[in-house]
């Protein structure tokens, strides 16, 4: 493929050809299908909001992490869309308000991001996830992580890995069980998800030290988070964690990193990040969380969201050119009869028409597809 001009698109920015924007097309429907056969009815937020109200649902730290932009028509600052789960929350607590719960909604999306992330230079990125909005139980969270799970493999996804962590960790456990200063709380979180023993302990926080060891494989780093548990502050948190880990059976390897704070900013009680064999980066993330109602009070919430963007490419490349093509003369009747037998059939307009350079891997010859 010709190589890009620098300046044809900003940095971060995309266009799919052919190939990859069908293989796009096809990985979103498959894993949609998924979600909608568990009841996840499909909704389409907009691509732009205020920005005021999207960054107050956004939870303060993505607020400098939205493009933003002043619309010449209401003269507002608006804000193109950076996590599509924030869209959902908003539309559950307010259109559909008056809904039944627990409410399945289901979305799929190109989101934005001011700046790229180190493992992705994108900044244009499809977002693609499910939302179970009023329960965030542990059988909210088995079903969530199981759907998240099914849609991956419905785009032929293998090896998947589920890393479970608790969000609101260091909270929990300073209230009572190994107490803190509330406003030593965000420096401890921060020591804990940078895995810096020297910083926790210069925070004279040696107390959380054993958490940084509960982590890998889930049976044996689950037993070292119980066996750090002060008091049993996290006795429940460890027991939603095992019949989570229960309900998906060996569908997943499932590992634990309690105190991964990374891309959890909204999330409560639960998180979990989804990896695959093959892929450097993490191809989805969810957890439990509240949204904020117009009446002032809250609503829980669980849900996922998935960037499919690295499998595509992947998936393209596996395609089978199951091009034909079909020579000047060709009867319409026949070219039919070859697409309902599922070839893509290109015609020929006129006799210069060339099926290599076409791109077709079959020529219809006397009435049959034949490999070129
Ligand atoms: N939208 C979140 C994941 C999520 C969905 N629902 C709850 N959490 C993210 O992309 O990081």
């Amino acid at each position: 493929m010709t190589s890009i001009s620098p300046d044809l698109l900003p940095e971060g920015f995309r266009d799919r050809l052919p190939v990859q924007a069908e293989a796009a097309v096809r990985v979103a429907r498959a894993m949609l299908d998924v979600m909608a056969s568990h009841g996840y009815g499909r909704v389409s937020p907009a691509i732009a909001e205020f920005e005021a109200s999207l960054s107050a649902r956004s939870g303060g730290a993505t607020r400098n992490s939205l493009l933003r932009f002043t619309d010449p028509v209401s003269g507002h600052t608006l804000a193109l869309r950076g996590d599509i789960t924030v869209q959902v929350g908003r539309i559950a607590t307010t259109r559909m308000a008056d809904a039944p719960r627990p409410l399945r909604l289901c979305y799929h999306g190109q989101i934005l991001r001011l700046r790229a992330r180190q493992l992705r230079p994108e900044r244009e990125i499809t977002q693609l996830g499910a939302e179970l909005i009023g329960n965030d139980s542990v059988a909210a969270a088995s079903e969530i992580v199981t759907v998240a799970v099914e849609a991956l493999e419905s785009a032929g996804v293998k090896d998947i890995t589920v890393d479970f962590t608790l969000p609101d960790l260091v909270e929990t456990l300073a209230a009572k069980a190994l107490p803190l200063s509330p406003e030593k709380i965000d420096a401890v979180r921060s020591e804990l998800d940078m895995k810096d023993a020297g910083g926790l302990s210069a925070l004279g926080a040696d107390a959380y030290l054993p958490l940084l060891a509960a982590t890998g494989p889930f049976a044996e780093a689950v037993q070292k988070l119980r066996a750090i548990d002060a008091g049993g502050a996290l006795a429940s948190r460890i027991g939603a964690l095992e019949a989570i880990a229960e309900s998906l059976g060996d569908r997943a390897t499932i590992t634990l990193d309690p105190t991964e704070r990374h891309g959890f900013e909204y999330q409560s009680w639960f998180g979990f990040t989804l990896f695959a064999k093959g892929y450097t980066a993490a191809l989805g993330r969810g957890g439990t969380y509240a949204i904020a109602r117009t009446d002032g009070g809250v609503e829980v919430a669980t849900g996922f969201s998935l960037y499919p963007d690295p499998l595509i490419d992947i998936v393209a490349e596996k395609d089978e050119n199951r091009r034909l093509f079909l020579p000047k003369g060709t009867l319409a009747s026949k070219a039919a009869q070859m697409r309902s037998e599922g070839w893509i059939t290109v015609a020929a307009l006129d006799e210069s028409d060339n099926a290599q350079a076409l791109d077709c891997a079959y020529v219809l010859t006397n009435g049959r597809a034949e490999p070129i």
